[in-house]
Formats: structure tokens, sequence, C-alpha cells
């Protein structure tokens, strides 16, 4: 009788622990390898490397790999605000790289159909992401590995989209091939539509970030949002208070034409944490339309995304605690 016991043993060594004691039956060598969080290539070359070693061993004359993967618990962050051009997709952007750069393995959905402004954002216009299986594989902007409508879908064509198709190409995006990825960054649209409906029913987000400028009717706008997340009992994470105070790029002087400190006590009176403040700043609207985020950079505008996204870690990691 072969004895499997080096097998096993080397396999496990091999395999950082990852097989089931291997069986062997009329010449067929059976084993489960887990797959769990691997990219494609890794899952490939280990298991070929598996078989290998397992052929190797006299008396195996076939080999039966079955691969299992533990279905993730990736957590999803909602990031949404009640009304268009408050800088949604600036911060999901800068927070997705900021949260990268802090070593969370993060991906970004740009489900924002009303106007996908991600491959603009991170630079990646014009590309198609392949697929796989019926499974899209995301593709990279600026490091972070992103999908958006508007990788999809002609330019100002998914406008026109009824609910469901929207909400289909939002679960297909979430659902796409995310690999490692623990922590998923979605660009919602703006308002209280079918997509963030399918998101809060479907996708079951594990807590949502609110966007809303300093001035009153964006911050009544906020509330709205809060509310529909709320009611859905999806957690707040907090409030990021966007292009608040205008800093002057001749002498730096600070003013604040809409007031300061109003987001702040709005996240107060709804009972929630207050993020982070960014600045209204030329160069946040320059290198962002430029596809060079200032999160990925090193200079003083890539600080607020940087602190929004400890805050957002922080959160992330005492929900698992
Ligand atoms: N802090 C900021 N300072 C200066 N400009 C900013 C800032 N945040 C966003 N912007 C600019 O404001 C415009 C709108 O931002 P963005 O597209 O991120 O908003 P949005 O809320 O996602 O809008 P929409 O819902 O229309 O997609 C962009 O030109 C962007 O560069």
């Amino acid at each position: 009788m072969t004895d499997l016991s080096a097998l096993s043993q080397r396999l496990a060594s091999l395999t950082g622990n990852r097989t089931s004691t291997p069986r062997l039956r009329d010449g067929v060598l059976t084993l489960v390898l887990d797959v769990s969080g691997l990219a494609r290539d890794a899952r490939v070359a280990m298991a070929e490397a598996v078989e290998r070693e397992a052929r190797a061993v006299p008396g195996v004359e076939d080999v039966r790999i079955a691969q299992t993967a533990e279905k993730r618990d990736r957590a999803i962050v909602a990031v949404a605000s009640g009304k268009g051009g408050v800088g949604k997709s600036t911060v999901s952007a800068n927070l997705a790289i900021a949260l990268a750069k802090l070593g969370v393995r993060v991906g970004l959905v740009d489900a924002d159909i009303y106007g996908p402004s991600q491959p603009r954002l991170l630079a990646s216009e014009g590309e198609k992401p392949q697929a796989e299986e019926k499974q899209l594989i995301p593709i990279r902007g600026a490091g972070v590995p992103m999908l958006s409508m508007g990788h999809l879908v002609q330019p100002g064509q998914a406008i026109a989209w009824r609910g469901p198709m929207a909400a289909n190409a939002l679960g297909q995006m979430i659902d796409a091939r995310w690999d490692d990825a623990e922590v998923l960054i979605v660009d919602m649209p703006p308002g209280t539509g079918d997509v963030q409906l399918s998101m809060i029913q479907k996708h079951k987000p594990a807590g949502v970030v609110i966007v809303s400028t300093p001035q009153d009717l964006a911050l009544i706008d906020a509330t709205r949002a809060v509310n529909l997340f709320e009611q859905a009992h999806v957690p707040m994470i907090g409030l990021v208070e966007n292009m608040a105070g205008y800093a002057c790029p001749h002498c730096g002087e600070i003013s604040d034409p809409f007031g300061s400190g109003g987001a702040e006590s709005a996240a107060g009176v709804m009972g929630m944490a207050f993020l982070a403040r960014i600045p209204l700043s030329i160069a946040i609207r320059t290198a962002s339309d430029a596809g060079t985020p200032p999160a990925a950079g090193t200079g003083p505008d890539a600080e607020p995304f940087m602190a929004l996204a400890g805050r957002v870690k922080e959160w992330l990691d005492r929900r698992q605690a």
C-alpha cells in the first residue's frame, strides 16, 4: 500500500496547510485544495504544483483536485450623498487609494449611472473589463482594482436605463472577481433610487459614508440619504464635509463662504460621527480632473483623505473585533 503521509506533509508545507488528507483509490489520488483569497494565477500555480508533487508518488496514476474557496466576508462601504455634485466620486476614489496606502486590500465600484466619473478620476477611460466564466475582471486605476458603469456602457447611455438594468449592472460589478479584496468602496448615484434600493436589499453594505458640502441645502439632502440607509438599518460610518473652507492659492488664507462647522454640527444632531473636512481646493479639482488623485501623492492635499481613510479603517477594524 502506498504511504501517503509523507506526501501529505509535503503538500501542507507547499501550500501553507491548504490541502486535505489525500486519498488513493485504484491509482486515482483525490484531495481538496482551499484556494480562498488567492488570485487566479496563484490558484492555477498552486494546483499545478500540488498535482506535480502527487504524480511523483509511486502508485499514483491520476490526480483529482477539488478546489474550494470560502465565500469572502467582503465589507461593502457605500459612499452616498443626497444630491449630485458634492464631490462623492472624488471622495470615493481618494478614500479607496488612501485605504490601499494604509494596507487595506480594497476595490472600487462606480455605481453612479447618472455620471460615472471614476474612469476619468482614475485615468482608465476607454478601457473595457474582460469577463471570465461570466465574471467581470476589474481593471486597475491608480493602482486600485476598479469597475465603473462608465466601463460597461457608452457615455450617456446608462442614464436611460430602467431600474432593473441598473441594479443588474451593480450586481455584476459587486460580484466581479475581486480576488482577495477585503473592502469594496461603492460610489453610489446621488439620491434615493433603484440602485440604492438594490444595494441595500441585495448587497447589504457594512456601512455608509455620507458626503455633503457645507451649504444648508446639501445638508438637507444629506439628511434624506441618511434616512434611507437608516431605515434599512445600514450602519452609518459617518459624514464627510467636502469643499469646506476655501484656501486661497496665493496667500493661503482660509475663507468659509458657506459658514463653517455646519456639517459637523449636523452630524452631531443626526448622531453620526464626523469623519473629515476636505477643503475646497483648486489643486484637488485640477489633479482629479487630470486623473491623478491627490491621495496618491504626498502633498498637503493627500492629508484629509488619509485622515478619512484612517477613520474608516478604524471603523472597519472595530466591526471585525
Ligand atoms: N474638495 C474639492 N475641491 C475642489 N474641487 C472639488 C472638490 N471635491 C470635488 N471637486 C470637484 O467638484 C466636481 C464634482 O465632483 P464629483 O464628480 O466628485 O462630485 P459627485 O458628487 O460625484 O457628482 P455627481 O453626482 O454629479 O457624479 C468635480 O469637478 C471635482 O473635481
